[in-house]
């Protein structure tokens, strides 16, 4: 996950291969719950890892419920319908597919109950369910504001004279809450005429798919509902929420429609298929899976198995569209950027709900979308999208997120825009709401031209601190890091422990020896052929072999790919000493990093003693002097600033400093 302040993505062009997805969220939580309320124990398998399954899972726990993980499958031992603890205070986040049943079940059930969230989740409606929930006889108190968690809930006097009524304009969440909840009540009721538990929905029926979702579960878990319509649902006396043992989860069909956008938007690489996205296909029960539809109605070709999909793209560029998107509310918002490509104005109706979302998502995606110079019209419960009316008229755009993920997933296929603009991303780590891996798995599906990846080079003489800065930097911008000295000491240490000579009449076999080693970056460790030498490489008498080494044309030349294959999306930061003038000629910012002799060898000391190594200030100041001695001398790529470098001498700097300064530099070539 990019758990950086931004990401930007550079303008990409191409897309193909295939990608597994996560679970789906509402599927996973809704399983969750009927497991916890169900006797014995239920294998989940393929459960979504996300903040929205962690907060219903941590809830679960502190229910008394037994929850045990085992890789992707997740057990959990059901409470039979009576939670072992009586009183609990349950932080819910910001997962509406939590709070909401969480709030029916233990209002049926009864106890002492807090539930709370984050702020944004304050601001969520839930009166709807709790005027229901209290026809029925259950206590449920507002702790601040009326009609919004934070909830107390208390022990209730069930009484079921008449049905139960809900509306259902709002959010169907409502309803499947009670549904999901009602079953503890219809158990303890004789089958008999008149005993059985009725549901009236007021009001128009919104999301209808996710109540599709919901009665397909509870009829998995053995609770078949009758429905008259969408205004009416029978939950049959007797009726008893029992484990199936296992379920699989079905991959997320709102996620997927990142990726059946990404293969209608991007054109396909030579030769290539387009988008193959697995898990989620024509057999599922999930209602965004319509998406497909509407996607095709746009223009894309799809073809499909029942837990598969294939995209490429058709009609080019996109067509408008006029749709009611009642039935996929979350995959719409994928529509409206793909509207960004279409040939004329894009309306998306009755989208009202979007309104009460992670945040008022019609006035987020209308104020996104006109920052990327598209003309937006927002109505109560419309968008309408005319894109940017030339290839001049794009903009580069900062997409503000608002800590909702389907804004950062939706904007990041902005990046296919014709004018060959970056998109920022603000706060990528909101995606961890379900799809925690999102820009990794688009990284792995896109390309560009290799001018459009970002390159920062950041070369030195010995213990400048180029490691340290370019470190930091690749951190704060979620970019890849090439540490290129670390290369050349592996080749000396590989080197000396073949017995070659570190001079130049072995450069030939070293040059030869290189093709033959393993060399993998895990993390910051450094791994030969399996075996992890981060500390081996770092002695000083191997700093100078790798000088020795490095000063070898063929050696250099044996290492020019391997250091070109760190050049990947979304961006790179080298450290070396010929990253800029010979590796990354092209690099958009090249700094040659200096501090004085003593500075420098002041703070090699400092590293090699706290890293336990006796040495001393002369020793070292003299080894680094050759060393550099040797490196600007050398024919081969010597160690020197590249023609467009910029010179930071960090001698009185801070580490902080340092970063600060070059990430200013960097923000100023940006067009954000
Ligand atoms: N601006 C700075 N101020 C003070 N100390 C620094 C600064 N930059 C780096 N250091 C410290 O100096 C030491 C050497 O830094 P670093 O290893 O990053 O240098 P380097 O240039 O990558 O070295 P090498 O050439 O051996 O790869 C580290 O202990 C680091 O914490
Ligand atoms: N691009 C580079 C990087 C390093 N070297 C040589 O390797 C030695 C070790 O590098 P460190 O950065 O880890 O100290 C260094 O002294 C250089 O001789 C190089 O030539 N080119």
């Amino acid at each position: 996950m990019y758990a950086t302040a931004f990401l930007d993505i550079p303008p990409l062009n191409t897309a193909s291969g295939s990608i597994t997805l996560p679970g789906s969220k509402s599927i996973s939580n809704r399983v969750l719950l009927l497991a916890a309320l169900s006797e014995g124990s239920t294998d989940v398998h393929d459960l979504l890892d996300s903040d929205d399954t962690r907060v219903m899972l941590e809830a679960l726990r502190q229910l008394g419920c037994g929850v045990h993980q085992n890789h992707s499958t997740v057990t959990i031992e059901g409470l039979g319908g009576k939670p072992k603890v009586a009183q609990a205070k349950l932080f819910m986040g910001n997962a509406g597919t939590a709070i909401r049943p969480l709030t029916a079940a233990l209002a049926v059930m009864g106890g002492d109950y807090e539930l709370s969230g984050v702020p944004r989740m304050h601001e969520r409606p839930i009166g709807d369910l709790v005027d229901a929930m209290r026809q029925l006889g259950c206590q449920i108190d507002y702790l601040e504001k009326s009609g919004y968690p934070p909830l107390r809930i208390g022990q209730p006097t069930l009484n079921l004279s008449a049905p139960i009524q809900v509306r259902g304009d709002v959010s169907s969440q409502f309803l499947t809450a009670l549904l999901m909840a009602l079953p503890l009540v219809a158990m303890h009721r004789a089958p008999a005429l008149g005993n059985d538990v009725v549901i009236e929905v007021v009001g128009e029926l919104i999301s209808r798919p996710y109540i599709e979702i919901t009665l397909n579960l509870l009829a998995q878990f053995g609770v078949v509902v009758q429905r008259d319509g969408w205004q009416r649902f029978t939950i049959p006396a007797g009726s008893q929420i029992r484990t199936p043992g296992e379920i699989y989860v079905e991959a997320d069909a709102s996620s997927a429609s990142y990726f059946i956008a990404l293969g209608a938007i991007a054109a396909r690489a030579r030769g290539q298929k387009g988008i193959k996205i697995l898990g989620v296909g024509a057999a599922s029960i999930q209602g965004d899976i319509r998406f497909v539809e509407a996607a095709q109605m746009m223009g894309a070709q799809v073809t499909s198995g029942p837990n598969w999909l294939e995209i490429s793209r058709g009609a080019w560029p996109l067509k408008a569209i006029d749709l009611d998107c009642n039935h996929i509310p979350d995959a719409a918002m994928t529509l409206a950027v793909m509207a960004l490509y279409a040939d004329g104005t894009t309306t998306l109706r009755n989208v009202a709900s979007w309104r009460v979302k992670e945040t008022d998502r019609l006035a987020a995606m209308a104020c996104e979308l006109r920052k990327l110079g598209a003309t937006v019209d927002e109505g109560a419960d419309y968008i309408r999208i005319t894109p940017p009316a030339s290839v001049g008229a794009w903009k580069a755009a900062s997409i503000h997120t608002y800590d909702d993920h389907r804004v950062a997933m939706c904007f990041s296929l902005a990046a296919f825009n014709p004018a060959g603009l970056p998109v920022r991303i603000e706060d990528p780590k909101c995606v961890a709401k379900t799809f925690p891996d999102y820009f990794e798995a688009l990284f792995s599906l896109v390309q560009t031209s290799p001018k459009h990846v970002p390159v920062i080079c950041i070369d030195g003489p010995t213990a400048s601190g180029k490691g340290t800065l370019a470190a930091e930097l690749a951190m704060r911008l979620g970019y890849h890091f090439l540490d290129s000295g670390a290369l050349y000491r592996i080749a000396a240490l590989a080197a000396s422990r073949a017995g070659l000579p570190i001079a130049s009449s072995g450069e030939a076999q070293i040059a030869s020896l290189l093709p033959q080693l393993r060399i993998e970056f895990a993390g910051n460790r450094i791994l030969l052929n399996g075996e992890d030498m981060s500390e081996a490489i770092r002695t000083e008498e191997n700093g100078m072999n790798a000088s020795k080494v490095s000063a070898l044309a063929p050696v250099r030349a044996a290492l020019v790919a391997l250091q070109h294959s760190f050049h990947r999306l979304p961006g790179l930061v080298a450290d070396g000493r010929d990253m800029g003038s010979v590796i990354f000629p092209q690099a958009q910012l090249k700094v040659f990093l200096t501090a004085s002799a003593p500075q420098r060898a002041q703070r090699r000391f400092k590293q090699l003693i706290s890293k336990g190594i006796s040495t001393t200030l002369d020793s070292l100041r003299a080894d680094l002097e050759a060393r550099d001695e040797r490196d600007r001398t050398r024919s081969a790529s010597p160690l020197k600033p590249a023609q467009d470098a910029v010179l930071l001498d960090n001698s009185d700097l801070s580490v902080e400093t340092s970063v600060d300064l070059v990430l200013g530099w960097w923000q100023g070539k940006q067009p954000f």
